[in-house]
């Protein structure tokens, strides 16, 4: 490990984003669908060098994303917005190939403005795969997207193709194929008027004993039965594994546990695991010493999870969250103005490299 660089850092290892950027070429390749990184998830922008030639462009969920998608990745941008203003819809379009509308409202408000690139709507299949009521696209009076057949038909004229955005963390290939069969079935004459079809994210299709092929074939299948461009939208399924954030312990406390303070936080630097209400994760989580570790926020439940160690933890250790990517840089803040990460990057050659630190006068130019 690199002692150099200060603690808390997020690490991203190239090697093990090449293990996701290869699998997402296999399934491109056997299947014709395009892949675009979906930057809610992951927009670290130091990777993209690395991802884009694995991948066909982005997709964003705002102004910023389609403009960090066009100038920081490049190829096919799409852009996607819950809803747009009247103040960001030129220059949104300025940047994309394509404009997905959550609704037809929005599709009529800006056809206009977008006239001149490919324009498409969202659908909403009101079946999912989310656990979490949270992320549940399909959740009673979801504003995610049109589901209703015949106002759809009466804006054919104004668009191409759907956005149908459904799974969640689905690692069941049985499962997407049931619900790509229940789309089929609701919407086989919409998909049939379309040219693309993009099938979001949510599905695990880089996590190992994946059937690839399996799914590659579907999609394979879909796009031909209904003549489409089929688009993927991987986030987390595009940089899953790869990535720690590494932290070092601060102090013990023993309080009926044995409690070990970290200079990071589970609600500024992790925030999706205190959302969901999941522990992060720490390998080989093994050894006879357990501890609650915490973090140094105020917040009484900063707590990142209980786990194993082979020795009694002491102050200037260090621990290593796995699996740090996905909605973690994205939505890092300044609660408690703890530290912000600094972002590492670990070369295919084991190399390290700091590719952003944050100090004072960030955290004092996030307010005013
Ligand atoms: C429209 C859309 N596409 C893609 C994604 C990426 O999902 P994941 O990171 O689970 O692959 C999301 C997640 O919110 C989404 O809403
Ligand atoms: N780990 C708990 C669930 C995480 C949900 N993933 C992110 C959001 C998702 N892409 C969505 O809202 O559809």
């Amino acid at each position: 490990m690199n002692d150099v660089i200060q603690t808390p850092y997020y690490l991203i290892d190239k090697s093990l984003l090449l293990r996701n950027m290869e699998r997402i070429a296999r399934v491109r390749e056997a299947s014709g669908a395009k892949a675009l990184l979906a930057l809610k998830c992951f927009a670290t922008w130091s990777a993209f060098d690395f991802m884009r030639d694995y991948m066909d462009g982005t997709t964003s969920s705002s102004l910023n994303e389609v403009r960090l998608g066009h100038e920081r990745f490049g190829k096919e941008t799409h852009a996607y917005s819950v809803a747009y203003a009247d103040y960001e819809i030129d220059e949104v379009v300025s940047h994309a190939d394509k404009i997905i509308f959550n609704s037809i409202s929005q599709l009529e408000r800006y056809a206009d403005n977008a006239a001149g690139i490919v324009r498409g709507l969202r659908l909403n299949p009101q079946v999912s795969s989310s656990s979490f009521d949270l992320a549940d696209p399909a959740r009673p009076f979801s504003r995610l997207g049109e589901w209703d057949l015949s106002k759809v038909e009466a804006v054919m004229d104004r668009i191409s193709g759907f956005m149908i955005h459904n799974n969640c963390e689905n690692s069941d290939f049985s499962l997407f194929d049931r619900m790509l069969g229940q789309i089929e079935e609701r919407f086989a004459p919409l998909l049939r008027k379309a040219e693309w079809v993009s099938l979001g994210g949510g599905i695990h299709f880089t996590g190992d004993d994946y059937p690839i092929d399996q799914f590659a074939e579907r999609l394979k299948r879909f796009a031909g039965e209904y003549g489409v461009q089929v688009y993927l939208e991987p986030g987390e399924a595009s940089i899953t594994k790869s990535t720690t954030l590494e932290v070092t312990v601060l102090d013990t406390l023993f309080n009926g546990k044995n409690l070990a303070i970290v200079d990071s936080s589970i609600e500024a630097h992790m925030l999706d695991l205190l959302i969901y209400r999941e522990s992060a994760k720490v390998a080989p989580n093994a050894g006879p010493h357990r501890y609650m570790i915490c973090g140094k926020s105020c917040l009484a439940g900063d707590i990142f999870g209980e786990f194993h160690f082979e020795h009694e933890l002491k102050v200037g250790d260090r621990i290593s969250f796995q699996d740090a990517a996905g909605y973690t840089m994205v939505k890092k803040n300044w609660f408690n103005g703890v530290k912000m990460p600094s972002i590492a990057i670990r070369e295919l050659d084991g190399s390290i490299r700091t590719v952003r630190e944050f100090d004072y006068a960030d955290y004092e130019q996030s307010l005013s």
